[in-house]
Parts: C-alpha cells; structure tokens; sequence
C-alpha cells in the first residue's frame, strides 16, 4: 500500500487537482471493469470538489451509469434537510451526472425512523461486501474523518460492524450514521482532503501515526493520497510532501 501527501499552495490549486485526479482515476478505472463504486463524503472542501467535478463530466468521458455511488457517513436527520451529505452532494453533482435511484446508495434518513443504528444496520445489509474503488473523505481538526470521532464508540466498533450510528457526536447534529474504519479500510484507494491552518495540528499528528486520532487509522489497500494546502500542511515535515 503507497501513501502520498500532495501539497497544494492552496484550496483552489487542491480543488483542482483533486477533481481532476479523481476523473481521470475513474474514467480509468471503467475501462477495465464494469461497475465503478466511488464513496463520497460530505463538508466543505468536498462540495468544492463536487461542484469542479461535475463541470468536468461533460468531456470526460466518464460513464454515469457505470458509477455507483455511496456515502461514508450522514447526519440523521429528514430526507430534504439541508445538513443532509448527500442531498448537498447529489444537488452538486446531478447537474452534469445523470444518474438512476439504483446507482445511488444514501444513507437512511430519519424518516419514520427512530434510532441510528437499527438504521446503520440497514444501511450495511445493503452494503454486503461493495469494496469501494475510491472512497474519500475529509478531516475536521479534532481528526475526526466520516463521523468517527476520538474516544467514541462509533470509533471503538469491532471489524465486524460496517456502519453504526452515532448519538453523541461533539460536533451537530449530533445523531448520525457512519461506516467504521474497518468498512472504509475496504477501500482500494482512500483519499483525504486537508484545507487551512485550523487542520494543521491534526494534520501532523494523523501523519505522524498518532493511533488515537481516526484520521490515522485509515488507510486504502493500493493507495492513500492526502491532498493539503500550505495551510493544513504548515507542521508537516517537508520530507511528508510531493508538490
Ligand atoms: O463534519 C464533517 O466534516 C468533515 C470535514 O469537513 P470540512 O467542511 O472541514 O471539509 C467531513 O469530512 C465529515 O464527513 C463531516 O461529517
């Protein structure tokens, strides 16, 4: 397994180059197998991407309907609440990717439903065992990455759960749905979006294997790329970059 950290002067040369990284790897990838299941995340930077990535798809070539798309975790909230990942993400991306309701794997909402893990549980039936080609994911500057969160339980779950739900995240809303570390280590390629100062600390500590921040433990099984800016990287070792 490669891990690289990618120096960026800042988020919008980071943006770009993750949006574009990221078509290419797909479009490679559907030349060589059928079905493509890309993870996505929710936050800031990513929506950034989003938005750069769907006004790359009309020339790229990439395939809609061979992509599959999941997320790796969700605010618990109903369906058409603004907070929600993948309403955000979807409202971005559908404006060039013309996708099918079976393409597209959101968590469960609230709906109808009560408690976050009987909606965890449903969520990792319908997962069975996808291996995701590329799953990606942001930090905040706690560490935390999906809604895994240091010293909480979601966090301390057995290989065996995939996703669990979370009812005390220190940040809102605080019920959630995550996968596990164990779930998003499936991956073939993990790829994690740092931007700004505030992530500095977390940045370096993560990279530096501090076991006890999620953000370390993760890890694709061909590839880990850390996209950052000047500013998450500003305590990072400069032998830790390729710019
Ligand atoms: O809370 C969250 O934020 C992180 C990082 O988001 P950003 O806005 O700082 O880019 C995100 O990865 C995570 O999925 C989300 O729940």
């Amino acid at each position: 397994m490669s891990r690289r950290v990618l120096r960026h002067v800042d988020l919008d040369e980071l943006v770009e180059d993750a949006a574009r990284r990221l078509m290419d790897t797909l479009v490679e990838l559907q030349a060589s197998q059928e079905t493509v299941h890309l993870c996505l995340t929710g936050g800031r930077v990513s929506n950034r991407v989003y938005e750069r990535f769907a006004e790359l798809v009309p020339d790229s070539g990439l395939e809609a309907a061979r992509l599959h798309l999941w997320w790796g975790d969700e605010r618990f909230v109903p369906t058409t609440d603004p907070e929600r990942h993948s309403l955000q993400s979807l409202s971005i991306l559908a404006r060039t990717l013309q996708l099918s309701s079976s393409q597209v794997h959101p968590m469960p909402s609230s709906d109808g439903k009560t408690d976050p893990d009987e909606a965890a549980f449903a969520y990792a039936e319908e997962l069975g065992e996808t291996v995701f080609d590329v799953c990606l994911l942001g930090m905040g500057p706690d560490g935390h990455v999906a809604s895994l969160f240091s010293g909480h339980r979601a966090f301390e779950q057995p290989p065996s759960a995939a996703a669990v739900g979370v009812t005390d995240s220190p940040v809102p809303p605080t019920e959630r749905i995550t996968l596990t570390t164990a779930a998003l280590n499936r991956s073939q390629r993990i790829w994690l979006w740092v931007s700004g100062e505030q992530k500095a600390e977390a940045t370096a500590r993560a990279l530096g294997g501090e076991q006890t921040l999620p953000a370390a433990q993760v890890a694709g099984r061909l590839e880990t790329l850390w996209f950052v800016d000047d500013g998450s990287a500003r305590d990072l070792p400069t032998y830790h970059c390729t710019f």
